[in-house]
C-alpha cells in the first residue's frame, strides 16, 4: 500500500517567532489526529529549516527543503546549498521543479534531473513537481507537458532511483488562485502520470509512487481529491501556514488511509 503524504510548502514567508507559533499550534493539533500511516513535512524557508528542525525534533514530522542546488560539490556557487549541506541540517525531502522556480529562475527540466539526482545521492526523497498552465490546458497539451516534464526529470533514473520518487501534479492554473482543479481533473493526470511511469519502469513500480495534488487545497476541498484512486495526498502552499487548515488537510489524508 502507498503511504499517504501531506507536505506544506511555505514558499517566502515566515519569521521567526510566527514560526514558533505556527509549529506549537501545529504540533498540539497534530498529536489529535487519528493513527495513521501518512507522513507529514513542513518545507519552510531556506533560513528558517535549522529553527524548523530545532522545534519538530522528537515528534512525527519531517523536515524538508524548497529547493537544492544542482552543483553537488562545494565551490564557489554563491547563494547555492547542496543535497549534503541539507542532509546535514536533517532534512528528508526535497521539492523539485516546482513551477514558481521553474518561472521564475528557468529552471529546465535538465535542471530539475540533475536536482532529483542530488537528493536521491544524500538519501533524500525528492518531490519532484509537474503541471501545465492554462493555455496548455486549453489546448489540449496537458498529457504532452507532464510527459515532457516526467521524462525531462525523472526517465533516466534507475529502477531503484525512480521507486524512492515523490510525484506531485501541481497545475500552474490552480496554484495560489483558489480554483482547485476538480477531482476528477485531478485523477485523471495522475492516472497519466502511473501510466507514464508504468511505460518507463513497471507496474509495481508505478502502484508504488506516492504522487500527490497541489494547487489551492484547503479544508474544504482536501477530502474529496484525497478520495481519488490515484492522489495520496497534497503539496499545500496558503493552508500550510495555518495550523488549522493544515491539520485539517491531514486528517483527511489519514482518514482517506484508513478508509482505504
Ligand atoms: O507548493 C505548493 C503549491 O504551489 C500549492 O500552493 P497553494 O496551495 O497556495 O495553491
Amino acid at each position: 500500500m502507498r503511504k499517504a503524504l501531506v507536505a506544506g510548502n511555505w514558499k517566502m514567508h515566515g519569521r521567526i517567532e510566527q514560526n514558533k507559533l505556527l509549529l506549537d499550534g501545529l504540533l498540539t493539533q497534530l498529536s489529535g489526529l487519528p493513527e495513521a500511516d501518512i507522513d507529514v513535512v513542513i518545507c519552510p524557508p531556506l533560513v528558517y529549516l535549522a529553527q524548523i528542525e530545532a522545534l519538530i525534533k522528537g515528534s512525527s514530522v519531517a523536515l524538508g527543503s524548497q529547493d537544492v542546488s544542482r552543483f553537488s560539490s562545494d565551490g564557489a556557487h554563491t547563494g547555492e546549498s547542496s543535497a549534503e549541506m541539507l542532509a546535514d541540517l536533517g532534512v528528508r525531502y526535497v521539492i523539485v521543479g516546482h513551477s514558481e522556480r521553474r518561472s521564475e529562475h528557468d529552471e529546465t527540466d535538465d535542471q530539475v534531473a540533475t536536482k532529483v539526482v542530488n537528493a536521491l545521492a544524500l538519501e533524500l526523497t525528492p518531490i519532484v513537481c509537474v503541471g501545465e498552465t492554462l493555455e496548455q490546458r486549453e489546448a489540449d497539451q496537458v498529457a504532452d507537458v507532464i510527459s515532457r516534464q516526467l521524462k525531462g526529470a525523472i526517465s533516466s533514473l534507475r529502477r531503484s532511483e525512480a521507486e524512492r520518487l515523490v510525484i506531485a501534479y501541481e497545475p500552474v492554473w490552480a496554484i495560489g488562485t483558489g480554483k482547485t482543479a476538480t477531482p476528477e481533473q485531478a485523477q485523471e493526470v495522475h492516472a497519466f502520470i502511473r501510466q507514464y511511469l508504468t511505460s518507463v519502469f513497471d507496474e509495481e513500480l508505478s502502484q508504488g509512487v506516492t504522487l500527490l495534488y497541489g494547487g489551492s487545497v484547503n479544508s474544504t476541498n482536501a477530502a474529496v481529491l484525497f478520495e481519488q484512486v490515484d492522489i495520496d495526498g497534497g503539496l499545500i502552499g496558503g493552508a500550510s501556514l495555518k495550523s488549522d487548515e493544515f491539520t485539517a488537510i491531514c486528517r483527511a489524508a489519514a482518514l482517506s488511509t484508513i478508509n482505504g
